[in-house]
């Protein structure tokens, strides 16, 4: 092999890096959101990644105040952050012209809120709710409200409308109409919050199902550690940044493995768990020590009282 020539190296130096996340389909890096209110500010995220793949289920937790519904509002193009990156689908939500939001909330994004009684109108029956949004769009399409309610198991509640419906009921007609324009992104914001836990796992069916067979991605926020039961992957949300991450997978004889991680950002920060640190009685500083295969940490050393 023959070395490089100069004008070869300068222009590979000169190449585009490809942006962080690549083809991801929702990248957020480094996304900040700071509220300011009266004079106060509160830095709702600060420096939050995230990187989801195209037809991922993914859930977010968090306690409450971590940021889960600031990130959500970014998402959905209802917010816009400080800081930072975010981008879905390819489309920057930093920089969208009123046009551009409009149409990707429209069209890119469906949206479930937690309380049931905002997601449907009242007066409609179930199949005119979802058939709402596709004749806003002007792309109404004969049969596909009841192709969608069928989908979701809730085809037998097609002429009702949302009294005549359990919670349950309302929040899978809910998820049809988030579908109604086949938007490439689903975001749920508590969406089982009202629900008790046999009715949540039927509306996390119909999630699953509409991820599944729609290859629609899914994002769930909540701060119910169980629902990280229902996903692949689970990213924990402390203080506005993404602290962990639980993987869940099938073990070799079938059962169901989750592994958690802790989040190492791009210059190497990671947040240790907090249990972990009050165990030790970790603060301020730990020792590090670079070991063959992994990295160990302590608690610093007691300074002797007369070098204090
Ligand atoms: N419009 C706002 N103005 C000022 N501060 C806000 C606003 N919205 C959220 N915050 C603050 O930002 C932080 C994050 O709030 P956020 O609602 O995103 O948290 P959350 O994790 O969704 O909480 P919860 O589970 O209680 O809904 C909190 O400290 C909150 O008080």
């Amino acid at each position: 092999m023959t070395n490089p020539t100069l004008s070869e190296l300068e222009a590979a130096a000169g190449r585009e890096k490809p942006a962080f996340g690549g083809d991801a389909h929702i990248v957020c890096d480094n996304l900040v959101r700071i509220y300011k209110t009266e004079g106060v500010e509160v830095v709702a995220l600060q420096g939050l990644d995230l990187l989801v793949g195209k037809g991922e289920l993914l859930a977010v937790v968090g306690a409450s105040g971590s940021g889960k519904s600031t990130l959500l509002n970014v998402l959905s193009g209802l917010d816009v952050p400080t800081a930072g990156v975010a981008r879905v689908a390819g489309m920057d939500l930093l920089a969208m012209t009123a046009r551009d939001r409009l149409r990707y909330r429209r069209e890119v994004v469906g949206f479930i809120w937690q309380q049931t009684a905002r997601n449907l109108l009242p007066y409609l029956s179930a199949r005119e709710n979802v058939e709402l949004p596709m004749k806003l769009a002007g792309r109404a399409r004969r049969g596909r409200a009841a192709e969608l309610l069928d989908l979701l198991g809730v085809g037998h509640c097609a002429d009702r409308r949302t009294p005549e419906m359990s919670g349950g009921e309302q929040q899978r007609v809910a998820i049809a109409v988030a579908l109604a324009n086949a938007p490439q992104l689903i975001l749920a914001d508590e969406p089982t919050g009202e629900l008790d836990s046999e009715t949540s796992e039927q509306v996390f069916e119909s999630l699953r199902r509409a991820n599944r067979e729609l290859g629609v991605t899914v994002v769930v926020v909540t701060h119910d550690p169980l629902v990280s039961e229902q996903v692949d992957r689970t990213i924990g949300i402390r203080d506005g940044r993404t602290s962990s991450e639980t993987l869940r997978r099938e073990g070799a004889e079938g059962q169901v493995v989750a592994e958690e991680y802790a989040v190492l950002d791009r210059v190497g920060r990671l947040q240790l768990p907090r249990d972990f640190m009050n165990a030790l009685d970790m603060e301020r500083r730990v020792r590090l020590e670079l070991e063959a295969d992994h990295i160990g940490v302590w608690p610093a050393r007691e300074e002797p009282a007369d070098e204090q």
